[in-house]
């Protein structure tokens, strides 16, 4: 297929910057970026490239400086703040390295929760094929202490898919499991963009885990540097390294 892919969200010359003066730090420099709607995008980059503040600029958890940002058709600008946080609600699903689930709930609850809390009622047929993804079985009724780290990411990733958003941000999902029970949630990540067309883009360090990723999009000094299509962990780690000697270098 040739065509152009429509984006789930993009940035077009995003600035971000912190502080003034001699502290002024531009997270991001003028990025502009898309999100190719039905697929899974890694975002890459040494610390401090700028990855978690292009995530959190896109997702609407912070505003540009500079540029716009659009989710779907939506100017992220022109909204006011409470539209902000329904659109943050309704269009958009996070998944955090540290699961947020609540311990009072069981997993089912904590799946359907934001549905709740915004007043929808579950889609029942959506919530059962996302269920039957996620893989629980008995343990559905059971509350996160009951479960495994691995467990709990599923359901922070079940719980994400519950509302069907345009777009899931991930946030190093993988960063507190260990490399099988990572390898389960990636792989879990990856059905959800290859049987139910979600679209995610996710932060990652790991050259194992962006090559789950249909792209991985490489930061550098808050600007995007390089992207590469159909990644593997050899070609993602070739680049790193490559930053890395560009860097050092600079830095001489
Ligand atoms: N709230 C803030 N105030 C001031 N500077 C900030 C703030 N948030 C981020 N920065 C700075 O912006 C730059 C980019 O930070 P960011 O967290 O986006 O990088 P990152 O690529 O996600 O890093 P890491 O991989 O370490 O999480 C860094 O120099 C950081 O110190």
């Amino acid at each position: 297929m040739t065509g152009e892919r429509s984006a789930a969200a993009r940035a077009v010359g995003a600035t971000k910057v912190y502080g003034s003066g001699a502290a002024e730090v531009r997270a991001i420099d003028d990025v502009t970026i898309a999100f190719d709607a039905g697929r899974f995008t890694a975002i890459m980059g040494p610390s401090g490239a700028g990855k978690s503040t292009l995530m959190h600029c896109v997702a609407g958890l912070d505003t540009v400086s500079s540029g716009q940002v659009f989710v779907g058709d939506v100017e992220l600008g022109s909204l006011s703040d409470r539209q902000l946080t329904v659109l943050r609600r309704e269009r958009i699903g996070f998944v955090f390295q540290s699961f947020n689930l609540l311990p009072a709930l069981d997993a089912e609850e904590n799946i359907t929760l934001p549905l709740t809390l915004a007043g929808t009622r579950p889609d029942r047929a959506w919530i059962d094929a996302v269920v039957a993804t996620v893989g629980l079985g008995d343990r559905l009724s059971h509350r996160p202490a009951e479960l495994s780290g691995g467990q709990r990411q599923r359901v922070a990733v079940a719980r994400a898919l519950a509302s069907r958003p345009q777009i899931i941000f991930a946030d190093e999902p993988t960063g507190n499991l260990d490399s099988r029970t990572g390898a389960e949630i990636l792989t879990f990540l990856r059905e959800a963009v290859d049987e139910l067309g979600q679209t995610i883009v996710m932060v990652t360090h790991d050259p194992v885990a962006a090559a789950y990723a249909d792209a991985a999009v490489f930061l550098a000094d808050g600007r995007v540097r390089d992207r590469v299509e159909g990644p593997t962990a050899r070609t993602v780690l070739d680049r790193m390294s490559a930053f890395e000697a560009e860097t050092m270098g600079r830095s001489r």
